[in-house]
């Protein structure tokens, strides 16, 4: 059922382009709410045709955006940051309508993607260059960052406003136009912000949202291939990464890729049990396992195990998985039919090496086709698919661990690196895991830790660049090294 809006308009019918809203299309696709499958709404399935004109636009906007001043862009990211927080109910609605997400995590990630805006609106006016001592005496050397100019960028549906803004507002601070390509299931959210950019009157063409089902390889060929988009950031699975990556080669296109991630929780005999159960069960059903920085594998060792296990099957047990605006339920839906059968066949392949069941969990089809109850599973091996692969749902696998140097070289031995975490009182044992474990981001003690004051990103396969931050907005500018020579000594 539609949630009510205070401001219905919020729900717009087109894509964004150039400062106009695009609703005519030669075929237009559906959005359906994951939790009923009954029909949101519909919207343009646009081409590569579309994309030209997004691309044109933005780069004549370029031309006077990048010589705008910090302050001035800083006041339309402090701007839109007021109106998210204005509207954070509405825009709450909105997530949990399309992505199936419980709305209490939809206000989370409302204020949570609001802050970035709210972040690089501070870090604006904070570009800095350098000045450098040359080797040669006659020379002056300095360097200055300037906006890398038009950028694509293409993300997620698990966090379908947030994913967004972390990459838009350093865009903007810097300088950048940019062009946009939501995913097809969750469209709204990111157009919620394109009314909010057009209510602002930010220049035409620097926030555009193009929307496509049927034509996303071919747009995100374009993007690759143009010559005049200068970066693309994405935000996805590691495969189609791979796939952007090569199409970028033949413009050497500067990249940013938060990839998909396969987190280890590692939890010492001496960590505060209680804590540490919390904090996983917060990390591992964030979005009902369906976010980047879930806890994939939780490596317990084996002085705490078999207390870890219980405890923290119990407190599962008591999980309520409902429709997301259901503020009794705890849980919301997953996002497709795709989401559920990866996650019942890595309890499959589990299970058929030994893993024992702690929570059955399961499919409830009594609630829709896209609920799943949370399976806990204990006995977890280094050989089960669960154990090399991310498997974004609510399964969560219990591994046994005794010596500090297995968990590490267990925790390290997959393709991904994101996020990981670590349990534990003593500090030596937080510093060795700190200094070992190959990944771009360890969280100690708590199961929570993403925020815009931090780099977000990932090593290995997991992506490069980093985003939020002081350092975030790097990858949206060019350093240009400039030698004043010949100068006269006197
Ligand atoms: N590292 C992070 O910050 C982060 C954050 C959220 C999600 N993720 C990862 O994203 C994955 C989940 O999202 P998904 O399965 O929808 O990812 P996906 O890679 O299938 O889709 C992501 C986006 O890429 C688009 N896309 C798909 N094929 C494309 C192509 N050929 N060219 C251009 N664009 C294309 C999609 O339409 C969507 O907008 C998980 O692996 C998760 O870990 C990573
Ligand atoms: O899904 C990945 C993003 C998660 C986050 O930023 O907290």
């Amino acid at each position: 059922m539609a949630p009510k809006l205070n401001l219905p308009e919020l729900l717009c019918k087109g894509a964004y382009i150039n400062g106009q809203w695009i609703t005519d299309a030669k075929s237009k696709f559906q959005v359906q709410d994951p939790a009923t499958l009954e029909v949101i709404g519909e919207l343009p399935d646009q081409g590569p045709d579309d994309i030209d004109i997004a691309i044109e636009s933005a780069s004549a906007a370029f031309t006077t955006f990048k010589k705008t001043t910090p302050r001035e862009r800083s006041k339309y990211l402090r701007d839109i940051y007021n109106l998210m927080i204005e509207n954070v109910d509405d825009l709450a609605k909105i997530i949990t309508w399309e992505n199936g997400k419980h709305i209490n995590e939809a206000i989370g990630e409302i204020k949570y993607a609001a802050s970035y805006f709210e972040w690089y609106a501070e870090e604006a006016p904070r570009i800095y260059g350098t000045t450098i001592q040359p080797t040669n005496p006659t020379n002056r050397v300095f360097t200055m960052r300037q906006p890398v100019g038009v950028c694509g960028i293409i993300t997620p549906w698990n966090f379908p406003s947030a994913m967004i803004t972390r990459k838009a507002a350093a865009a903007i601070a810097a300088g950048c136009p940019v062009i946009i390509k939501p995913d097809h299931q969750t469209p709204y959210s990111a157009l919620a912000l394109a009314y909010f950019f057009d209510k602002l009157n930010l220049p035409k063409g620097i926030f555009n949202i193009v929307l496509s089902k049927s034509h996303v390889p071919e747009i995100g060929l374009k993007m690759c291939e143009s010559t005049k988009i200068k970066k693309i950031s994405f935000t996805g699975s590691t495969n189609i990464g791979k796939i952007l990556m090569k199409q970028s080669a033949s413009t050497l296109k500067k990249l940013s890729f938060e990839l998909g991630g396969n987190a280890p929780i590692v939890v010492f005999d001496d960590a505060d049990i209680n804590l540490a159960i919390s904090q996983s069960i917060a990390s591992k059903f964030r979005g009902l396992g369906q976010t980047c920085v879930c806890a994939n594998r939780l490596y317990i060792q084996q002085g705490i195990y078999d207390k870890f296990v219980e405890k923290f099957s119990k407190e599962v047990s008591k999980f309520k998985v409902g429709n997301g605006f259901d503020t009794s339920c705890t849980h919301g839906c997953l996002i497709n039919q795709l989401a559920i059968d990866k996650v019942k066949d890595h309890i499959k392949d589990a299970l058929s090496k030994g893993a024992v069941v702690k929570i059955k969990g399961g499919r409830d089809d009594s609630l829709g086709p896209n609920f799943y109850n949370p399976t806990v599973l204990s006995n977890c091996t280094q050989d089960m698919k669960v154990a090399k692969e991310e498997t974004f749902g609510p399964l969560a696998a219990i591994f046994k661990f005794s010596d500090i140097e297995d968990v590490i070289h267990w925790s390290n031995d997959v393709e991904h690196g994101l996020a990981s975490y670590v349990f534990s009182k003593d500090i030596n044992n937080i510093y060795i895991m700190a200094e070992n474990l190959e990944y771009g981001m360890i969280s100690c003690n708590t199961g929570i830790f993403t925020d815009s004051s931090i780099p977000f990103g990932g090593v290995k396969e997991s992506g490069f660049g980093r985003e939020g931050s002081l350092h975030g907005i790097d990858d949206y500018t060019i350093l240009k090294a400039v030698t004043i020579g010949n100068i006269p000594q006197i």
